[in-house]
């Protein structure tokens, strides 16, 4: 009972704060990986995504609506029909991949340049640092770009989908930077 009441109450006092976060990324960087570790707290088999994929997932005291959307090249125009309302970016980048790291940034800035796209804060993550051959945080944060671009605010967290490792790291300064969204 007492725990009931508790809840409640710290319903009324905290009320949840809802953040809708876009995240893209491209193909194979391990996004939906990440959504469904977050999601479930378990690796999942995944396959390349056509379309999206979209969860709840409650931590501390926010809900984070999570838009995942396929990365593959073909279907990365699509990407501008899910830019609404969104108050995040993640942005996800296979570290393992170099040589694919200025494609990522091409992505990434283009996203950014778009007029249609109006995210206060990007959250990179840096994927995949488990893996031996791995480019780090810092040569992925040089690799994109990102030293340079001062709006919007921009964190770049390492980790591993698969593990979990550093996902929560990442969410809570999602949480902190978009404090004053909702
Ligand atoms: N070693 C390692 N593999 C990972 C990690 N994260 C994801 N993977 C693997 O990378 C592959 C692609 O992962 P997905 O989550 O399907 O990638 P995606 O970004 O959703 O790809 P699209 O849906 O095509 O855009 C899968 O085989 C994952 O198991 C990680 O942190 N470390
Ligand atoms: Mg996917």
């Amino acid at each position: 009972m007492g725990q009931v009441v508790t809840k409640f109450l710290s319903g009324i006092v905290w009320p949840k704060r809802q953040l809708a976060i876009l995240m893209l990324g491209l193909d194979n960087a391990g996004k939906t990986t990440l959504l469904y570790k977050l999601k479930l707290g378990e690796k999942v088999t995944t396959v390349p995504t056509i379309g999206f994929n979209v969860e709840s997932i409650q931590y501390r005291n926010v809900n984070f609506t999570v838009w995942d959307v396929g990365g593959q090249d073909k279907i990365r125009p699509l990407w501008k029909y899910y830019f609404n309302n969104a108050h995040g970016l993640i942005f996800v980048v296979d570290s393992n991949d170099r040589e694919r790291l200025l494609e990522a940034r091409d992505e990434l800035q283009k996203l950014l340049s778009s007029s249609d796209l109006s995210v206060a804060k990007v959250l990179v993550f840096a994927n995949k640092q488990d893996l031996p051959n791995v480019v780090s945080v810092a040569e992925v944060t040089d690799k994109l770009g990102l030293l340079a671009m001062r709006d919007p605010q921009w964190f770049v967290q390492g980790c591993c989908g698969t593990s979990g490792e550093g996902l929560y790291e990442g969410l809570d300064w999602l949480a902190a930077a978009l404090r004053d969204a909702l």
